[in-house]
């Protein structure tokens, strides 16, 4: 067998976002290490500048000096926000500005005009808080005037995202009285991100209750229990309470380390990744499950994991909570023999492209089995690929760009139209990716 390739996982990237979020709500200096830089993260960090914050990079720490948003400032002149192509950025954002009396114009770019926020604005117009939308209604660009958040009772639907429930939690505290926020729907999107956003709250001084019906009466319940749980039988309650300035150290990114826990099982050199935490909250923790399903073989010394090359087999899995690893596990799943079925992931359409058609376009061009269902997707693999020369469109999104790479392994000569559209979340994806391909016996340079 090849030697192992060594990699350190780039920070998380949700982790990021709340992260500086909460210390630039918070009143006094936070100490913040690891934070990603990516476009998206500059999205967030320019927001909170507009907000009051300021946000200082030495050596490789941030400095946060938060704006106290407790005491309630306000925006005397309108603010407009541009939060690119982050969703995150956007629909946390949305709702904390409102926390904070004012008015505030956002807006995107490319493919955020397309994703929706209304279940998100709704909730947040119960509130008091008026809403215009300059183009299609229920899209930015929005333009939003907030008297502040007086707290009470919301409904919020999370079938589409649970990024509309992580900003009204972060925004919650800022509110003048406690407020309770009932989930309604079918079925909750990526409910392990929430965990994300309590976990970070909790750090910076802010605690959250979560409880779950039971009969008639509200229980206290913990995070993973709620999973399981019809969406009527979950509340939240936020009393008002100032961010403390604190101290956070960002962990690796199981989202974009499965690219190359992928390529460990698929290539002929195993892949050792440190930085990631073995019992993080991030839902895409589960890439290791499914390796793990699929048949291949996975080793932890301290703090780093290692997959070896291995005969990988087809499974079925239903992806809700982990919709960002869905390209990766299609890509990965052209290698396996038999039937993968990702199923639960509708949400997938509302991404940075629809995550169901495009992974199925451009897969299928290069030669995978692969067809559309209207929650996912099912691969049929062969064991492996037959060597060819392809022309793929990343579609402008990341996770794309990034899973395709995997083929590469399977002696598919990859060529993307837009291969920098990582730098969304990963912007020295290739530079990493060239040990891949060295490790595998490949020239270092992917051929864009
Ligand atoms: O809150 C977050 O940090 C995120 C939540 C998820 O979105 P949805 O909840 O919209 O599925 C995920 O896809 C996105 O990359 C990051
Ligand atoms: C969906 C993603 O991000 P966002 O929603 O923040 O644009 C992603 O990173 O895959």
């Amino acid at each position: 067998m090849n030697p192992a390739i060594h990699i350190t996982a780039p920070s998380s990237k949700s982790l990021s976002h709340r992260a500086l979020i909460c210390a630039a709500l918070a009143t006094g200096e936070s100490l913040l290490e690891g934070v990603l830089d990516s476009q998206d993260l500059t999205r967030t960090a320019e927001c909170l500048r507009l907000l009051g914050a300021t946000i200082e990079p030495r050596e490789d720490k941030l400095f946060v000096h938060g704006i106290g948003a407790a005491t309630r400032p306000e925006a005397s002149e309108p603010v407009s926000m541009n939060v690119g192509e982050s969703g995150t950025t956007c629909r946390l954002m949305a709702a904390v500005v409102t926390a904070i009396p004012g008015i505030y114009r956002i807006f995107g770019e490319g493919r955020m005009h397309d994703r929706p926020v209304s279940h998100l604005t709704d909730a947040l117009t119960r509130q008091g808080v008026r809403v215009t939308f300059e183009e299609k209604d229920g899209y930015p660009p929005l333009v939003m005037s907030s008297p502040g958040l007086s707290g009470g009772e919301v409904t919020i639907n999370l079938e589409q995202s649970s990024q509309y429930l992580s900003g009204l939690l972060l925004a919650a505290p800022l509110a003048t009285a406690a407020t309770t926020i009932r989930l309604i729907g079918k079925s909750v999107a990526s409910w392990p991100y929430v965990a994300l956003t309590l976990d970070t709250m909790a750090r910076f001084g802010v605690p959250v209750i979560l409880e779950r019906r039971i009969l008639d009466d509200w229980q206290p319940c913990v995070h993973a229990e709620a999973a399981n749980l019809p969406p009527t039988d979950i509340r939240l309650i936020v009393h008002p309470a100032p961010y403390r300035a604190g101290a956070m150290r960002v962990e690796g990114d199981w989202s974009n380390a499965s690219y190359f826990l992928a390529a460990g099982a698929v290539g002929v050199a195993p892949v050792r990744i440190s930085g990631l935490n073995p019992s993080s909250a991030q839902g895409d923790r589960f890439m290791l499950e499914i390796l793990a399903r699929m048949g291949a073989r996975i080793e932890w010394t301290d703090d780093a994991v290692t997959v070896f090359p291995s005969a990988l087999h087809g499974v079925h899995v239903d992806m809700n909570a982990c919709p960002d690893i869905v390209p990766t596990v299609a890509a990965m799943a052209a290698f396996a023999t038999g039937e993968t079925v990702i199923s639960g992931a509708a949400h997938l359409t509302l991404k940075e492209c629809d995550r169901i058609q495009g992974p199925v376009t451009e897969l299928s061009k290069a030669g995978v089995n692969i067809e559309a269902r209207p929650d996912g997707m099912v691969i049929r693999g062969n064991g492996g690929l037959l060597p060819r020369e392809v022309d793929m469109l990343t579609h402008g999104d990341h996770r794309m760009a990034m899973s395709f790479a995997i083929l590469e392994l399977g002696g598919i000569g990859v060529h993307l139209d837009n291969p920098s559209c990582v730098a969304k979340s990963f912007p020295g994806f290739w530079d990493v990716w060239a040990k891949v391909r060295l490790g595998n016996g490949f020239g270092a340079a992917h051929e864009a």
